[in-house]
């Protein structure tokens, strides 16, 4: 229970009101909500609230913690962020698979609700990008603020708040979708409260980044910083907007959406496109723009460059989310729109991929040696072939043939497992000594491992969909001599057989992968030899750093 102990006090009585706070909170719903489903998230809230307020309450009245923290960053949230990254990581592509699984043979399920198709893919799709994205995002972001910005994390207390509320949402949301809860959008599928829930979390995130950044001792904030930045203030405002709802009672976990019609689908869109530019790709661009050079030991190929990219970006994204409305009741100019900046998007797209890419020049034996440098290089890579890929799909023509196709979860599965999975992996297998002080990953050799499977599985995965997708659009639109749809829309899915399992398969490689990377984490911490002093990165001031993240021109 060290980390309890080395908070202040203060901060230990803090958290111990915030605790019985919510256990209260928890309390009122699972008494007064009987009869509708925010009962059982009453109970969970008030059992994981209190399950945390015992152990604070033993350690209330430890001594106050040694002033030598003062001199070390403040690492214990990045730990604990990236083991739930793991974990969550492991959980969600093990549900991932079984949905690919349920695609081939529908009947491997248990026959009850929660195990639906309809109830599970949310479950993967939250646990993905939320669970396991969204804590390798929290975890690098504090680790790489504190570096960049050459100070330690303001106080001890709101990094948890942060982690551990956070995790809170992904709870309640993934067992909310077990249960029936949800609002049935896309990406945004959790309820009014989780929703007002992970408000006050985010909110408190990006106070903290900016209370960081306030504190900083170097003058120059690190181009990684601005994304980083970016991920947490943009991903604020597209969950308030499109969140924007009534609920049925304050006693029910029902809510009715703000907007209908079009409206509510641009609103959705602009959020779910957003998501993919700021959750999915900001984010996971300034840990590529910290952890790639450093790795790599050289500076970023061009830091202006990045500034463009940066600005290019941020500006252009906000207008695309149309794409996903091609051909809809949409106004046309707004179709039009959502594609031209689609289109233009490619370049401040490129301008990072090639940037990345660029830094490894005169690097590229250490990518053929270090496969946790090759997981970076990979993801920029897919990067780039994913937003080449977006862009082209965004065509209205293009998308006439994609859309409703699996077309679409191919390009998802590009991103996702070639660009988000992989550069978060290569940031990880980076982090765990640093943060450890350990020499290296226990196992470099499971790195190699992982990294096969990584790239084998997005392969299948990938090129299965693309076929499938092509095949599927096709048959859809092909006529006969007279006139007729030559196939009938089950001709289609039959067709999909082997594709899907495929998929199924490369979806499993690319779990064992994980599971691979679950078991060298524990090896890690339980029996890497430590670090030597000389390789132990030293406290506040960290020659590699310097080198690596200062502007180059
Ligand atoms: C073991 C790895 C994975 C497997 C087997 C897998 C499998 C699947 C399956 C079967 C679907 C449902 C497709 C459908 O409804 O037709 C899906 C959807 C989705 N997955 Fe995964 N997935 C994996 C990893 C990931 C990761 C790492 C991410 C994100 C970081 C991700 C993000 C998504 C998204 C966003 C969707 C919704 C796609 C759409 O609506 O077009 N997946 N996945
Ligand atoms: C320049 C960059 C990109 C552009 C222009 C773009 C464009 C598109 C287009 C046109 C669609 C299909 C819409 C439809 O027919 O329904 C799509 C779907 C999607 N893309 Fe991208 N994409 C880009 C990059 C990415 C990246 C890097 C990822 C990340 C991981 C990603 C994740 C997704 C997801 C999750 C969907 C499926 C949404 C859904 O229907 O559930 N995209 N994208
Ligand atoms: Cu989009």
């Amino acid at each position: 229970m060290d980390v309890i102990s080395n908070l202040t006090m203060d901060e230990r009585r803090r958290a111990l009101l915030i605790l019985l706070v919510m256990a209260l909170v928890g309390l009122t719903f699972a008494a007064a909500g009987h009869g509708d489903p925010i009962a059982v998230h009453g109970a969970l809230v008030l059992v994981l609230s209190l399950a945390l307020a015992f152990p604070v309450m033993g350690h209330l009245y430890d001594p106050e913690p040694s002033i030598e923290r003062f001199n070390a960053y403040y690492d214990d949230p990045s730990k604990v962020g990236v083991i739930l990254t793991f974990v969550w990581a492991a959980f969600a592509m093990f549900v991932g698979d079984w949905v690919a699984w349920l695609m081939v043979e529908p009947t491997w399920t248990t026959g009850s609700a929660w195990s639906s198709f309809g109830r599970l893919r949310p479950v993967h799709t939250t646990g993905v990008i939320f669970g396991f994205g969204g804590n390798g995002l929290i975890a690098t972001s504090f680790y790489v603020m504190q570096r960049t910005c050459r100070v330690r994390l303001p106080d001890q207390l709101s990094p948890w708040f942060v982690l551990i509320g956070y995790n809170l949402f992904c709870i309640l949301a993934v067992t909310g979708y077990l249960l029936g809860i949800t609002q049935s959008k896309e990406y945004a599928e959790p309820e009014w409260y989780a929703d007002l829930w992970l408000v006050i979390v985010w909110v408190t995130y990006f106070v903290l980044y900016m209370r960081t950044l306030a504190r900083r001792e170097e003058p120059h904030i690190y181009v990684a910083n601005w994304y980083y930045m970016a991920f947490i203030l943009v991903v604020a405002m597209l969950h308030i907007v499109n969140n924007l709802a009534v609920p049925v009672s304050f006693l029910s976990a029902k809510s009715h959406s703000l907007f209908s019609g079009v409206q509510d689908a641009l609103t959705e869109w602009w959020y779910g496109h957003n998501a993919v530019a700021f959750f999915l790709t900001a984010g996971f661009l300034g840990m590529m723009y910290y952890y790639l050079p450093i790795r790599a030991g050289r500076p970023i190929f061009s830091y202006r460059l990045s500034i463009i990219s940066f600005w290019g970006i941020t500006f252009m994204y906000m207008w695309v989310g149309s794409h996903h409305l091609h051909h809809t009741a949409l106004p046309q100019w707004v179709q039009t729109l959502g594609m031209t900046f689609s289109l233009v998007l490619l370049v401040p797209s490129w301008g990072s991929a090639a940037n990345a890419l660029l830094t490894l020049n005169g690097a590229w034996h250490k990518v053929r040696d270090d496969a946790t440098l090759r997981f970076m290089m990979i993801a920029a890579v897919f990067y780039g072939l994913t937003t080449f890929e977006g862009s082209f799909m965004a065509i209205r023509s293009v998308n006439a043939l994609s859309h409703y196709t699996d077309w679409t979860v191919g390009h998802v599965h590009a991103g996702a497992l070639g660009w988000v999975a992989m550069i978060t992996f290569g940031a990880l297998y980076a982090s765990i000594p640093w943060l450890w002080k350990r020499e290296r990953m226990y196992s470099p050799a499971l790195v190699e491992v992982h990294f096969w499977l990584a790239l084998s599985g997005t392969a299948v995965y990938v090129f299965a969909l693309w076929n499938a997708g092509i095949i599927q659009g096709l048959m859809w639109r092909t006529y006969t001599e007279n006139g007729n749809l030559a196939y009938t829309f089950l001709d289609s899915v039959v067709a999909m057989r082997p594709y899907y399992i495929a998929r199924a398969l490369g979806g499993l490689l690319y779990l064992l992968g994980a599971l691979a990377g679950c078991l060298n984490l524990y090896l890690t911490i339980r029996f890497a030899a430590p670090a030597t002093e000389a390789a132990s990165r030293k406290p506040l001031r960290d020659g590699l750093d310097d080198a690596a993240t200062q502007p180059a021109e």
